[in-house]
């Protein structure tokens, strides 16, 4: 296990206004009891809705944040006390916290961290190819950072976290505000990164093609607490009962029929659409084929979009 959490605790005190002019301290549980076992290789999507307490999970598995409570474990280490030698296992890309030189082009932020983290010629010069290559990087690698895109920077991020050879990669919202393009190349680089099963990545997104594309596993935590840990297939599993129904009839729906186990959700002359809720497909197409004459039927999966809504919704 290269990350391990247990009954891990974040608390906040936020001042809040009581009345007209009393403030009241306040406690916020931003991470309330959660237990990772995250093995290395794997490429893990930790989501949720704004303010789940992602980023402050984070925080605590990078040692910048201290945890109010709970164990915490990162590459065998704890992650506060022992963050320098942390920092030399670990690379992470927090969208606000940039780790290049501004006014330096890309190149030479590169350079100066493979002197920060004395990172032997040879090694730094492979990692940094291959980050060029196939982040195509080449472009602007002498164009200071200012001036770059958005998605130019994030590209240069990753690769800024790479150069020392992370065991563990950690990304807050990688692809958030960046063009089509850009979001392509790091999605496409992370796929493959993930695929070579070196690194373990662990990424919080809330960009869906993000979760379909990369995460093989998918934590989703809701106010501080793990509602869901397993695959996406697992969570359309557990959602099953939602699946619908498209049936084309040979005469209209007779109106007030009813079918157990499913909940009529539109009707258009000879055409029905269905919920399917408290019993399997194949169930209510039989129960619907004992009633009424079939011409044509088909089975709507339900869209990732309603599903992580519906799981974020607590329903
Ligand atoms: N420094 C802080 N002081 C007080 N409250 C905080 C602090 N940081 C986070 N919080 C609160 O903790 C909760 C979790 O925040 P966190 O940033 O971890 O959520 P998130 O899942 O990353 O959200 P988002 O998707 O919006 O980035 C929120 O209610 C937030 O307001």
């Amino acid at each position: 296990m290269i990350i391990e959490t247990r009954g891990l605790r974040k608390d906040f005190t936020v001042r809040k206004k009581v009345g007209r002019f009393r403030r009241e301290a306040v406690t916020v549980p931003a991470v309330d009891g959660v237990d990772l076992a995250i093995d290395r290789g794997e490429l893990l999507g930790y989501i949720g809705p704004n303010g789940a307490g992602k980023s402050t999970t984070l925080k605590i598995l990078t040692g910048i944040m201290t945890p109010s409570a709970g164990q915490v474990s990162v590459c065998g280490l704890n992650p506060v006390p022992q963050r320098t030698t942390l920092a030399r296992r670990i690379g992470s890309v927090f969208g606000q916290r940039s780790q290049l030189w501004w006014d330096l082009p890309l190149r030479d932020s590169f350079d100066l961290l493979r002197h920060v983290y004395r990172v032997p010629p040879a090694e730094h010069a492979a990692r940094l190819k291959n980050c060029r290559v196939l982040l195509d990087l080449d472009e602007f690698l002498d164009t200071p950072v200012r001036q770059l895109s958005l998605g130019q920077r994030m590209r240069g991020e990753i690769t800024a976290a790479l150069l020392h050879g992370p065991e563990v990669l950690f990304l807050d919202e990688p692809t958030i505000g960046l063009d089509v393009m850009s979001k392509q190349a790091v999605r496409g680089f992370l796929a493959e990164l993930g695929a070579t099963g070196d690194t373990t990545i662990v990424l919080t997104t809330h960009d869906l093609a993000d979760i379909e594309k990369l995460c093989e596993r998918l934590v989703v935590i809701d106010h501080g607490r793990v509602v869901h840990d397993g695959s996406l297939e697992a969570l359309h599993a557990r959602y099953d009962s939602r699946r619908g129904i498209v049936a084309d009839l040979e005469s209209p729906w007779p109106a007030g029929l009813e079918i157990p186990g499913a909940r009529v959700v539109e009707v258009d002359g000879a055409r029905v659409r269905l919920e399917v809720d408290g019993a399997t497909v194949g169930e209510v197409v039989g129960r619907l084929a004992a009633v009424v004459a079939l011409r044509d039927l088909s089975v709507v999966e339900p869209e990732i979009e309603d599903v992580i809504a519906r799981l974020y919704g607590g329903s």
